[in-house]
């Protein structure tokens, strides 16, 4: 697998190491990085014996055939389409992209058009296929999400003295109001129920040190309940480790001729 970076932070360098460094995707390598910060990436791209290229179109043209985006919305509505457009699969992190329908439909027309897929990971939480199970026969009733973080994981680094509910609402509501803080939102809708009809909750919460999610859902399946407990990756408490692992284990999935799940 040739791969592509749009971005490279926490997610970047974790998936430079593990993947260029410590071979943890058998056949596969991120050759070309593309970021707007030239010192700091060219300096890491020599690091893991991958390219650095300025723009988005030198990095298309170069010899990838996915390209994974670590970098945040605004970067996603940006580039997901040329991804698309030039022919290459697509991994996206800052999965709220995928609340706009619109976007979402023109996703899915280059798809089926340039014969390529967008992976979207599971991200900072888990439960997905219990969703997508229960969903087959329209058996899905109600899915909510609560997230619990500490205050400096959240917005520009809220300072609270106290559990503070900064927000509540549907999964649409909370991703324009916290577009850093909840894409998994927009993954369990995706599965689940729609952007609209997930209801999110967000906490600031000073008394923990870590990401917490718990995802509730019931229907003729049954009832979930599933609390997430998340380490925060070393250098960005907003960022779940979970979530950079996510990435990894996609595209290690990718490869696999039994799929599980
Ligand atoms: N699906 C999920 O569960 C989760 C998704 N995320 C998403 O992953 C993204 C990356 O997370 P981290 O690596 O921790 O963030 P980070 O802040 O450490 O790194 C972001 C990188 O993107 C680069 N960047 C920003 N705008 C860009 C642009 N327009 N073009 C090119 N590069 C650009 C920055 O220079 C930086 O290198 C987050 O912004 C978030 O959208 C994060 C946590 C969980
Ligand atoms: O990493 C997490 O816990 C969740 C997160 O930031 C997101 O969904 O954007």
């Amino acid at each position: 697998m040739k791969l592509g970076l749009i971005g490279c932070g926490n997610i970047g360098k974790f998936l430079l190491q593990a993947i260029n460094k410590d071979e943890l995707l058998p056949g596969g390598k991120i050759r070309s990085i593309y970021t707007r910060r030239k010192e700091s990436t060219s300096q890491l791209a020599k690091e893991f014996d991958a390219e650095f290229y300025g723009d988005i179109e030198s990095l298309l043209n170069s010899d990838i055939d996915l390209v994974i985006e670590v970098a945040t919305i605004e970067a996603a509505e940006e580039y997901a389409l040329k991804v698309l457009k030039a022919g290459k699969d697509l991994l996206l992190s800052s999965i709220g992209v995928m609340a706009d329908a619109t976007f979402e439909e023109k996703a899915g027309e280059l798809c089926r058009k340039n014969k390529v897929s967008v992976f979207l990971p599971s991200g900072a939480i888990g439960g997905l296929d219990i969703l997508k199970s229960a969903k087959a026969v329209n058996g899905l009733k109600s899915v909510s999400l609560t997230t619990r973080k500490p205050p400096n994981a959240l917005r520009e680094a809220v300072s609270l003295g106290k559990e503070t509910v900064l927000f509540e609402g549907s999964a649409a509501e909370a991703i324009k109001q916290f577009p850093r803080n909840i894409n998994v939102a927009i993954v369990l809708s995706l599965a689940g129920l729609g952007v609209e009809n997930t209801k999110v909750t967000i906490i600031a919460d000073p008394n923990i040190v870590k990401n917490n999610h718990l995802i509730e859902a019931w229907g003729s399946f049954g009832k979930l309940k599933l609390e997430i407990e998340n380490d925060p990756m070393p250098n960005n408490p907003k960022t779940s480790y979970l979530a950079a692992l996510s990435i990894l284990a996609t595209l290690q999935n990718k490869e696999r001729i039994v799929q599980i799940g």
